[in-house]
């Protein structure tokens, strides 16, 4: 079974739009839980423009399952999540001005820098990912930084997917298996959708955990949360 952590950034976006408090995030978030989500995600970008980093402090206490927290580990970010020491990190290479992440790291380039911000997580007993390409060479780079898990960024799987490339997903499914045979874990995110997890999930050998924020949030727009993440669950068993 693969692990749904539902993605909030967008409830926020749309409480922030107003001011106020509606929709209310921490009782949307609770609300997901008690729909069977096993995990909240959420991505504070320094700009705040959607989860902001009080959302993060508020949301740490009254979550009953796996909270991860996204983001470029600015230092900013990283006392933020040292604060809250959520069961998951998940570092992401982004740009200040980025609209939403458009890269996985470079594990070659950035190994030392990687290794040195999850070692101080891990010392906090934090469990770190790492959002990479699927590319097996950043792949086998990535197990030299000490990081427990990778996300496989899924952005370039959803658009072929839609396109109706179904072999898009090979090269994942082959990073999946040199990240499981490295004794790394796999996450995955990014434009994932109902339309296309399954497919995904069923070809990817080894699937610990989906984040999935932006096309869930829409589809509830339809058929309303409950049923959007139980159809959801229905495809991760
Ligand atoms: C790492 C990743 O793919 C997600 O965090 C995604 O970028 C969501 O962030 P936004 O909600 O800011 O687009
Ligand atoms: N890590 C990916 C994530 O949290 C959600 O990404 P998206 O579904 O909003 O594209």
């Amino acid at each position: 079974m693969t692990k749904l952590s539902v993605n909030i950034n967008k409830i926020a976006t749309l409480r922030n739009a107003r001011g106020g408090n509606i929709p209310d995030v921490l009782q949307m978030a609770r609300d997901i839980e008690s729909f069977g989500a096993e995990g909240i995600t959420v991505h504070p970008r320094p700009d705040e423009r959607h989860i902001t980093y009080q959302d993060v402090l508020d949301l740490s206490p009254v979550l009953s399952t796996e909270f991860n927290i996204e983001g470029n580990p600015i230092t900013k970010f990283v006392n933020l999540v040292l604060q809250v020491r959520p069961a998951q990190v998940t570092l992401v290479p982004d740009d200040e001005d980025a609209i939403t992440s458009n890269a996985g790291w470079d594990t070659v380039k950035y190994k030392g820098f990687l290794k040195e911000v999850i070692s101080g997580f891990k010392q906090n007993n934090i469990r770190c990912s790492i959002f990479v390409d699927p590319n097996p060479e950043m792949v086998k780079a990535a197990v030299e930084t000490g990081t427990d898990r990778i996300e496989l960024y899924t952005e370039a799987y959803a658009a072929a997917y839609a396109k109706g490339d179904k072999d898009a997903v090979k090269s994942y499914a082959e990073c999946a298996g040199i990240a499981h045979d490295l004794g790394m874990e796999v996450n995955a995110g990014h434009d994932l959708s109902l339309e296309n997890v399954g497919y995904f999930k069923k070809q990817l050998p080894y699937l610990e955990e989906v984040s999935i924020g932006h096309a869930l949030i829409s589809e509830a727009l339809y058929l309303g949360m409950e049923k959007t993440i139980q159809k959801y669950l229905k495809l991760l068993k």
